[in-house]
C-alpha cells in the first residue's frame, strides 16, 4: 500500500495532493496516512490472536486522533508519563489497556496512575517497587506489577537508543530480577503478575528480539519453579522500518515463535508494545524552500521547518528521505545540504542530496510519523508545526499550528520591587 506517491508531477497522501494541504494549512506542517496507520497495525493484530494484546507506544506520536483511531483497532496503550496516561484518556482510551513504562516514575504519577486503575506497571528498579506498594497501601489499593529485566542484549541500533545492555540506564539486571520479584511476593498491597523487557529502538534484525526472548522465557520458567505465578510476558517495542535502503523487518516470523513458546508454557499472556512501526512511515513533514543559497564549498536549501520540527537527523544523524512535493520538467538537479532556520549547525534534515527545488518550492521528508512531532520544541521561540490526517480524499486539522502567544503564556515580568 502506497500512501505517499506522485500521480504525475504531483506528491499525494492519500487522495489529496501535498501542495493543497500545505496551501491550505501552511508549513512546516506533519500529514497522516489513516489508511497507513490502519494497515500497519493489521501488520501486528492479524498475527496476534486475543489474549495476546498489543500496546501502542504513546511516545511515538501522542496526537489524540492517532490514539483515538488506535483505540477503535483495539489498541492498549504503552506510555511513559502521568501526560501520556491523561492524553489516552482524553483520546478515548481505557486505563485498564495501559502499561506503565518508565526508569523515573514520580510519586503523583504513580497515583495518579493507581487512581485510574492502570492496566499494569512496569516497574524499572527496587527503589520504584517499594514505592509504588507504599502509595498502594495509602490508597488501600492492589497495584498490578510487571518486572522490567534488563535482558543485556545488543540491539545492534544507534547507541542513544539503545536500551537492553546491563550498561543502559533501564531495567532490572537479570541477575537481581529474581530477588526482586522475590521481594514483591512478600507485599500486601502489589499483585506481581508479569514480567517486561524492551531491548531499544529501531531494531532491523530479528536476532536481538529472539536472544531477548529466550532469556525472559528462561526467567518466567525459573519463576514459576519458585511458585511465583507469572501470567504475563511483554517484550516491549523496538521495531525498525527502513529509512533508506534498509531490508524490511518481517515481524510475523517471531509473533509466531513467542506464541509457540508461550503456549509450551501456558497460561500466558503475550505483549507487544510497538510504536515506531505503527507510524514511522504513515507521516510526512512539509517544509516550503525559503532560499537557495549556493556556496563555494557548498549549496544550501534553506526550509521553514527547523531541528525544533524534527530533531531525528540532529540527534541521531538519522537519515530521511526528501521528496519534492511538485516535480519541475527541465529543471536541473543540485547537490544540496537541507537545513533549517534555527541557530545551531546540526540543525539540518539532509546533507549532500540531489533535489530540484527553488524558492518557493515544498518539500517533503519522509517517515516522519514517528519521534517527529512528539520530539518536537519551541527552540528559537518557533511555533510547533500543525499537523494533518488525511482519509482518502478528506483532509482533517488534527491539531492546530501553535500561536505565537502561547509559547509565553504562564511566563511573569518581575515586579517594580525585584
Ligand atoms: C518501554 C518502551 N516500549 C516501547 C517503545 C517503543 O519503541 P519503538 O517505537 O521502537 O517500537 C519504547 C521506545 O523505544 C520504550 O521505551
Ligand atoms: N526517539 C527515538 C526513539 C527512541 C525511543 C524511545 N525509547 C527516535 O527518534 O528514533
Amino acid at each position: 500500500m502506497m500512501s505517499f506517491t506522485y500521480k504525475g508531477n504531483q506528491f499525494f497522501a492519500e487522495e489529496c495532493a501535498v501542495a493543497d494541504l500545505a496551501k491550505a494549512h501552511g508549513t512546516p506542517l506533519f500529514v497522516y496516512s489513516k489508511a497507513a496507520i490502519e494497515a500497519n497495525w493489521q501488520q501486528f493484530a492479524q498475527h496476534w490472536p486475543a489474549p495476546h494484546k498489543l500496546c501502542y507506544a504513546v511516545k511515538a506520536n501522542s496526537n489524540l486522533a492517532v490514539l483515538n483511531l488506535l483505540a477503535r483497532l483495539g489498541a492498549g496503550f504503552d506510555i511513559v508519563s502521568g501526560g501520556e496516561l491523561a492524553r489516552v484518556l482524553a483520546a478515548g482510551g481505557k486505563a485498564q489497556d495501559v502499561v506503565f513504562s518508565g526508569v523515573g516514575k514520580s510519586h503523583d504519577e504513580i497515583a495518579y496512575a493507581l487512581d485510574q486503575n492502570i492496566g499494569c506497571f512496569n516497574v524499572e528498579s527496587a527503589a520504584e517497587l517499594e514505592r509504588i506498594q507504599n502509595i498502594a497501601s495509602e490508597k488501600g489499593v492492589v497495584a498490578p506489577i510487571s518486572i522490567r529485566v534488563n535482558p543485556d542484549v545488543d540491539a545492534q541500533t544507534h547507541p542513544y537508543i539503545a536500551t537492553g545492555l546491563k550498561a543502559n540506564k533501564f531495567g532490572i539486571a537479570m541477575t537481581e530480577a529474581l530477588d526482586v520479584f522475590r521481594r514483591g511476593a512478600t507485599l500486601a498491597n502489589l499483585d506481581m503478575r508479569g514480567v517486561d523487557c524492551h531491548i531499544g529502538s529501531q531494531i532491523l534484525s530479528p536476532k536481538p528480539f529472539l536472544d531477548a526472548a529466550e532469556r525472559m522465557f528462561d526467567l518466567i520458567t525459573k519463576l514459576r519453579g519458585e511458585g511465583i505465578q507469572i501470567t504475563h510476558l511483554d517484550m516491549g517495542g523496538g521495531f525498525g522500518i527502513p529509512y533508506q535502503q534498509e531490508e524490511k523487518l518481517e515481524v510475523s516470523g517471531y509473533l509466531q515463535t513467542l506464541q509457540e513458546k508461550a503456549e509450551k508454557l501456558g497460561n500466558l499472556k503475550l505483549m507487544l508494545e510497538p510504536g515506531r512501526a505503527i507510524v514511522g512511515n504513515a507521516g510526512i513533514m512539509v517544509t516550503k524552500v525559503e532560499y537557495y543559497k549556493p556556496g563555494s564549498e557548498k549549496n544550501f536549501l534553506l526550509v521553514d521547518a527547523g531541528m525544533n520540527d524534527l530533531l531525528r537527523p540532529s540527534l541521531y544523524n538519522a537519515y530521511h528521505a526528501i521528496v519534492p512535493v511538485e516535480r519541475h520538467d527541465g529543471v536541473d538537479e543540485q547537490l544540496v545540504d537541507v537545513v533549517g532556520p534555527v541557530c545551531e549547525t546540526g540543525d539540518f534534515f539532509g546533507h549532500a542530496r540531489h533535489l530540484a527545488a527553488q524558492e518557493g518550492d515544498m518539500l517533503a521528508v519522509m517517515n516522519a510519523g514517528a519521534y517527529g512531532f512528539t520530539m518536537a520544541s519551541n527552540y528559537n521561540t518557533r511555533p510547533r508545526a500543525a499537523e494533518v490526517m488525511v482519509h482518502g480524499n478528506t483532509a482533517t486539522l488534527v491539531r492546530e499550528r501553535e500561536p505565537l502567544a502561547s509559547l509565553w503564556q504562564g511566563e511573569h515580568l518581575l515586579g517594580d520591587d525585584a
